[in-house]
């Protein structure tokens, strides 16, 4: 098996797959960084290759590279947005710079568009990663000198995801609480004005993002892929503002996506060129 890990500010994500198969198994695991210890335990098998992903710093990178040597003696096959160029163009300044786990996700929404009509007849393509941070990535399809095109990266915003945004009014201020509650159109008490201000914040974000991308690329309608561990909280919200904007006749609902990050890991194990291994991340 080929272990995939996807190491974010608040969760680990983790799957695996046969080697040669085109998608992961079952649905990720997901843990908290104090669960990693544990890992070797969770997992029936023995991982023949290791793939991961970190936006965590180095203090969790270390811990994962000692927790898969001590279990396993196996290295971790480190990747970020260095990798997988051939596939998708980065518009990013310095291309480097982007997080690991955004451009891995693209490159694993990339698979989910293969064959996907709206994709291939132009439409560009929204990734909303409802994590730490909420991370509204677009793709769309560049024309090449040569007249040929190419799937890019043309840009995306960042966030505080919803419950980073709910912690940071809890501690910044002196009377309000860790917020619980469920969005509502006209708040009436403290718990639901912060839930629905946060709901908002990240909805309108999205739409912001979905009205920018339906503007440079006219014709049909963005696709809008949703992911992370905090959509739930926000899920309601789209929702409501789908029904009440009208993206024309050809919109599509929004789609799901358990692990993104995961699935450009288990591309990125599949190509046969693979020759990247073993790099330390910066
Ligand atoms: N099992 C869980 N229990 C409670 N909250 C969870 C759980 N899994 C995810 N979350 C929520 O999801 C967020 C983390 O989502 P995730 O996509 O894993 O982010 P990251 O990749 O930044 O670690 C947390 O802020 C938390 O609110
Ligand atoms: C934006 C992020 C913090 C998101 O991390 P996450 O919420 O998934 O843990 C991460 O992708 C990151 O550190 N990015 C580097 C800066 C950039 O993408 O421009």
């Amino acid at each position: 098996m080929i272990l995939l890990i996807d190491a974010g500010n608040t969760r680990v994500k983790i799957a695996w797959q046969a080697p040669g198969s085109q998608w992961r198994g079952a649905a990720p695991l997901s843990l908290t960084h104090a669960e990693l210890p544990g890992l070797a335990a969770r997992l029936d098998f023995t991982p023949r290759r290791i793939l991961a992903s970190n936006v965590a710093g180095g203090a969790m990178r270390d811990a994962l590279e000692r927790i898969c040597q001590t279990a396993w003696r196996l290295p971790i096959q480190w990747h970020d947005a260095r990798d997988g160029h051939d596939q998708l163009l980065n518009s990013y300044r310095q291309p480097a710079r982007l997080g690991a786990d955004r451009w891995l996700g693209l490159l694993g929404l990339l698979r989910h568009l293969r064959g996907d009509p709206a994709w291939q007849a132009g439409a560009p393509c929204i990734l909303a990663s409802f994590g730490t941070a909420t991370t509204l990535d677009t793709l769309a399809w560049q024309i090449q000198p040569d007249g040929t095109r190419r799937a890019a990266f043309i840009g995306g915003l960042i966030l505080p995801g919803a419950a980073l945004m709910a912690r940071s009014l809890s501690q910044g201020t002196a009377d309000l609480p860790l917020a619980q509650g469920d969005p509502v159109d006209f708040p009436t008490d403290t718990e639901a004005a912060i839930a629905s201000g946060i709901a908002a914040a990240q909805i309108g974000a999205l739409l912001r993002q979905r009205q920018r991308a339906a503007r440079a690329y006219p014709g049909v309608p963005p696709l809008l892929f949703v992911s992370g561990g905090d959509w739930p909280r926000v899920q309601e919200e789209l929702r409501t503002a789908l029904e009440h904007t009208d993206p024309g006749p050809a919109a599509q609902p929004p789609r799901w996506l358990d692990s993104p990050v995961l699935d450009g890991l288990a591309c990125l194990a599949n190509q046969e060129d693979f020759k990247t291994g073993f790099r330390r991340p910066r």
